[in-house]
């Protein structure tokens, strides 16, 4: 498979790191049809790996490279989740809510079961090349102009050989000690956390009670994540406090002695791995040197507590990889790849606020402070619906642009992605709505259609949405769940400018013009939908 460039060692794109941030960027890019590279230190899948959850929005980014439903094969849903006290008792339940990307809300994962499909998901494209034991050790930029590019010199360290690989863009996903990131003199400001966790893997052997909901149990003398992983897995992390032997905390015998407070014993679960970590807050302070684009963990740190770390770099990856495919393609200009931070940052910011938050409630340890948090909470939990609104509206703060790649005026839809229910598409099955998208610029219509003429080229389809209970038809999607529709209504659209993420990029009431598309504009005709699952 050709890619945009044609050279031997000549690559669109290298993707420096193959964790989650990585192999998502490389299915993406993959699937775009480009030439990639990834080069991953290691040789096999960190098994030491640490998220433990993702959510609804990730989900609809691995679905539009086709894997959503096998990764979910292999997760937890519908788990509830449960704030308790020194004794065990809640204060503070929630249990996620969809907020209509078409996947379950929250989703437990075992990192590295995920890893293996999603790079799996890579060997299908023969135009990503993975190479294994090889890491960058220098990074140079050439000017920009004809033939401008990065110029990568790789070592194997199976063999030490050394080998020059060029690409035209880098995004480098080498986690939070990035050396790219250190080559590039970017600085990574922000706090490490003063305690440092025990992190444990087990397996589980004999179920107990609670043993399939997500706990944080918030004890001021030593709190503690209890969580159920999937694939017969499930996750403990304890503080190492003032005092403790931080070595000895990850023995056997220590974990053990940790576990059995919560009535856990050596029948129920076998440990697999007890590995140390800190806590970060950490930002890159910018996300692109020219051609090279920080991600994931290279670019932002954030504490776990609300289980966002592995989502952002996904989302990073998301976000960057389109951009990165329509400017190589000639069809949006290089400026467009600065909305990359503008968009990603403030998000990730947002989102890091949020979990420091939470931790800050979980890892509370003067105990006045902590009876008061458990009463106080404990009283708003029984407000009907309180919990629901926790997780729904206030936990994951939504990605809502407010700067990037979007059309000025700003409407109530700039910037926001619109949700994807199941829908009827064109020929009458029933999909989720991205399927027919089909990651594309697209115009979406609802009532008759206002023509708009500045949008009016072979690389921009229209869609017209039409009520639940019409005839499927050419042109046409069904809102079959009766959500797209009322969604439109509500943000008093009747024509959206889709981006290929489906985030809205512009939007006009009925009767009016969009505003035109970005500047140099000139999308190629792609096919009706990409992705089948
Ligand atoms: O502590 C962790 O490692 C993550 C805990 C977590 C997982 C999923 C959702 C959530 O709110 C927290």
């Amino acid at each position: 498979m050709s890619g945009v460039s044609g050279e031997d060692n000549d690559y669109d794109v290298a993707v420096i790191g193959y964790g989650p941030t990585g192999v998502t960027a490389a299915n993406l890019l993959g699937a775009m049809g480009l030439r990639v590279v990834v080069l991953e230190r290691d040789a096999e899948i960190y098994t030491r790996a640490r998220a433990i959850s993702t959510d609804e929005e990730v989900m609809r980014i691995w679905q539009r490279v086709g894997l959503a439903e096998r990764l979910e094969r292999d997760m937890l849903t519908e788990r509830p989740l449960d704030f308790v006290d020194a004794r065990g008792r809640p204060f503070l339940c929630a249990h996620p809510t969809p907020r209509g990307h078409g996947h379950p809300p929250q989703l437990f994962i075992y990192q590295p079961a995920l890893e293996r499909v999603l790079r799996d998901g890579v060997a299908r494209h023969p135009n990503v090349e993975v190479l294994l034991r090889h890491e960058c050790l220098r990074l140079r930029q050439s000017a920009d102009g004809a033939g401008a590019g990065v110029e990568l010199t790789v070592v194997g360290t199976a063999d030490d050989s050394v080998h020059r690989l060029r690409a035209s863009y880098v995004i480098a996903a080498d986690g939070g000690s990035s050396l790219i990131r250190s080559q590039l003199n970017v600085g990574y400001e922000g706090r490490t956390y003063e305690d440092r966790w025990v992190v444990i893997d087990t397996e589980m052997i004999k179920p107990w009670p609670d043993h399939d909901r997500l706990r944080f149990h918030c004890d001021p003398a030593r709190p503690a994540v209890d969580c159920p992983t999937p694939l017969g897995h499930h996750r403990w992390e304890f503080p190492i406090l003032p005092g403790d032997d931080e070595t000895y905390l990850t023995t056997d015998k220590a974990v053990y002695a940790l576990v059995a407070r919560y009535g856990i014993s050596r029948d129920s679960i076998r440990i697999l791995r007890a590995t140390v970590y800190s806590h970060h807050v950490r930002f890159a302070a910018r996300f692109r040197v020219g051609r090279v684009f920080l991600a994931g963990d290279a670019a932002h740190a954030m504490p776990p507590w609300i289980g966002q770390g592995m989502a952002a770099g996904v989302r990073d990856a998301a976000n960057l990889c389109w951009k990165l495919d329509a400017v190589l393609r000639g069809e949006l200009p290089e400026t467009v790849l600065n909305s990359y931070e503008a968009e990603r940052k403030p998000h990730v910011r947002e989102v890091t606020e949020r979990a420091v938050f939470v931790g800050r409630i979980i890892t509370e340890r003067r105990r006045p402070v902590a009876a008061v948090r458990n009463s106080g909470l404990r009283v708003l939990n029984r407000v009907p619906g309180f919990g629901n609104w926790l997780q729904d509206s206030n936990w994951i703060p939504v990605a809502r642009y407010a700067t990037g790649l979007q059309a000025r005026p700003r409407t109530k839809a700039s910037g926001r992605q619109i949700p994807q229910p199941w829908v009827t598409g064109p020929d009458g099955v029933r999909v989720r709505l991205d399927d027919v998208l089909g990651n594309r610029w697209l115009l979406l219509h609802s009532g008759s259609p206002t023509p708009q003429p500045a949008w009016d080229r072979p690389g921009v389809p229209s869609l017209t949405v039409t009520p639940a209970g019409s005839r499927p038809a050419e042109g046409t999607l069904v809102d079959s769940d009766g959500v797209l529709l009322p969604w439109l209504a509500r943000h008093r659209t009747a024509t959206l400018a889709l981006r290929p993420d489906a985030y809205v990029y512009a939007a006009a009431p009925a009767g009016a013009q969009l505003p035109p598309p970005p500047g140099g504009f000139t999308p190629a005709a792609r096919p009706t939908a990409t992705t089948t699952q």
